[in-house]
């Protein structure tokens, strides 16, 4: 290194690096994730989060004195990229395995066990679903043998395609109770080819849907798809929790990227994007505005579209149409003792789905204390569950305060495991906006988003909006807006870029 060679930028603030200037808009871990690259790679960073906290829809917190995790509580290991930032921040000890794998769908009044050969839902054969479809519903799967192929086209609504190839019953009691979860959304309206998009490339080959699910189901098996789970001792996991709560994770990419030398401004919204005469971007919070040679913008569509109304019209107009749903998650924590007295409830595995067709207001209920250890390690005399509701157009319940969203998860899990003791703690967790919808259509929209952007110098995109909800889509999407900025400015004949980054040692001189 060549010491501190640029010590003024033109924002005038102190700086320990002396790469290029990237503005990251947006705390969420896709922002933080591309951050952290940023950083690494030597840029200096300026995180703008509105927020008081980053970390957006990933919250720790506290029920009954006890650490819980109040938004995202559990991320895919079979891709690599958010075990990946885990490890690079410290926390690669403190991953851990679900206690256990088994999960139940509450179907017609039962807690029955959630089937294991299905891809999202949508089983190789009907032998796969038994226990929980009706003898009709299981002929009927077998009917996508003597259908002829449907054309699938450039995309297809999920339920759509799977009700008419095996029958609605595994669509309202499988595809979509899963995707209520990942998606909060409706599984009629969404894009196959966004939300299982290995499905979508094998139902385009293969004659019938089972064929293609059993195609999916050989490929995966054929990879090392727990590869990440392996190689971090979760013992090929598909998912993984962090000890203390996924919720750490921001605070810990956040405070990687501080001892990097990058800025994290929270309560700082970014309220215009501006260009200035001399090309650099122009970021303007209402404290100062900060010269960027590279923005990205990990920031929910409709934040998205308004910082780039003035610059990519068209991309802001595809922004603004990208729907999100809300949800509320319910944590409550019971003594133990307390469930005793009342009669033990039955509470099988991780927790249960609920399909909306069964009428019910919860979506979901997760046994936090048995799906993870170190809840129950940290709380060994509570009993931790938490349900969730809300789905995308019935968002009625959410209007309701949260004595009520109690009240109706208490009755449902009553109903459903027999859980009648009353809880010594309860905490609400609005997440309004928070699930971005994937509706037919919506990769082209991504696309064309894309392409509307690509014109601009040095401003990518990241965020759920795009191309998968999921941490690990997020991570990836943050680490991949950042990397293509590098390159880009790596590639960029500008005096200010060409000067002020980490100066090769050959050179010899400092700028
Ligand atoms: C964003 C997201 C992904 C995508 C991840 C990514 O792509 O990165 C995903 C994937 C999946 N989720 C799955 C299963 C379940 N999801 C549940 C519950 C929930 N998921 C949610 C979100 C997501 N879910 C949410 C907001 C809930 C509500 C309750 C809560 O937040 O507390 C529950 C019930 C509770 C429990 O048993 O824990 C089950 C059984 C399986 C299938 C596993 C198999 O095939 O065996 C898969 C692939």
């Amino acid at each position: 290194m060549n010491g501190p060679t640029n010590p003024q930028p033109t924002d005038g603030r102190p700086t320990t690096g002396n790469g290029p200037h990237v503005v990251v808009v947006g705390g969420g871990i896709a922002g933080l994730a591309a951050a952290h690259r940023l950083v690494t790679a030597g840029a200096r960073v300026t995180l703008l989060e509105g927020d008081e906290r980053v970390g957006g829809k990933l919250l720790a917190g506290e029920i009954a004195g006890a650490p819980v995790d109040l938004g995202a509580e559990s991320l895919l290991a079979r891709r690599p990229e958010a075990i990946a930032l885990a490890e690079a921040v410290g926390l690669g000890d403190r991953l851990q395995a679900p206690a256990t794998t088994t999960a139940s769908v509450w179907s017609r009044g039962q807690l029955v066990p959630m089937p294991k050969g299905h891809v999202m839902g949508v089983p190789g054969d009907a032998s796969a679903v038994a226990g929980l479809l009706s003898d009709e519903a299981l002929r009927r799967i077998d009917r996508d043998r003597e259908l002829p192929p449907t054309d699938i086209g450039d995309d297809i609504a999920i339920g759509a395609y799977v009700a008419e190839r095996m029958g609605h019953e595994v669509v309202d009691r499988l595809v979509e109770p899963l995707l209520g979860g990942v998606y909060a959304g409706d599984a009629y309206r969404i894009s196959m080819k966004a939300a299982v998009p290995a499905l979508f490339e094998a139902a385009r080959r293969h004659p019938t849907l089972a064929d293609a699910v059993r195609a999916v189901q050989r490929a995966g098996a054929a990879t090392p798809a727990d590869a990440a789970g392996a190689a971090t001792g979760l013992g090929g996991a598909a998912f993984a929790g962090l000890r203390g709560g996924i919720g750490t994770l921001p605070g810990a990419v956040a405070d990687a990227v501080r001892a990097a030398g990058g800025e994290i401004l929270t309560g700082t919204r970014a309220g215009a994007l501006l260009r200035g005469g001399d090309g650099r971007w122009r970021v303007a919070t209402r404290q100062r505005v900060l010269d960027a040679d590279a923005v990205v913008l990990a920031t929910p569509a409709d934040v998205t579209a308004g910082l780039l109304a003035a610059h990519a019209p068209a991309a802001a107009d595809e922004l603004a149409e990208i729907r999100y749903a809300s949800m509320a998650l319910v944590t409550l924590a019971f003594r133990r003792s307390d469930l005793t007295d009342t009669g033990l409830p039955a509470l099988p595995g991780s927790g249960f789905l609920v399909p909306p067709v069964d009428g019910h207001t919860i979506k979901a209920a997760t046994f936090s204390s048995q799906k993870w250890s170190w809840v129950a390690d940290a709380a060994p005399d509570l009993l931790v569950l938490r349900t969730s509701a809300g789905r995308r157009g019935e968002e009625e319940q959410l209007r309701r305060d949260d004595a009520h969203l109690v009240d109706v998860s208490l009755k449902d899990l009553s109903a459903a495991t027999g859980l009648t003791a009353r809880p010594v703690a309860s905490v609400v967790t609005r997440w309004n906006g928070g699930l971005p919808q994937y509706p037919v259509g919506h990769l082209a929209r991504v696309e064309r988003i894309r392409a509307a952007v690509t014109g601009l110098p040095a401003l990518r995109l990241a965020g759920a909006a795009y191309q998968g909800v999921g941490i690990p889509a997020c991570v990836a999407s943050g680490r991949r807006a950042a990397d293509e900025i590098l390159a880009e400015l790596a590639d960029t004949p500008n005096e200010i870029i060409a000067t002020s980054r980490t100066a090769d040692p050959g050179t010899g001189h400092c700028p």
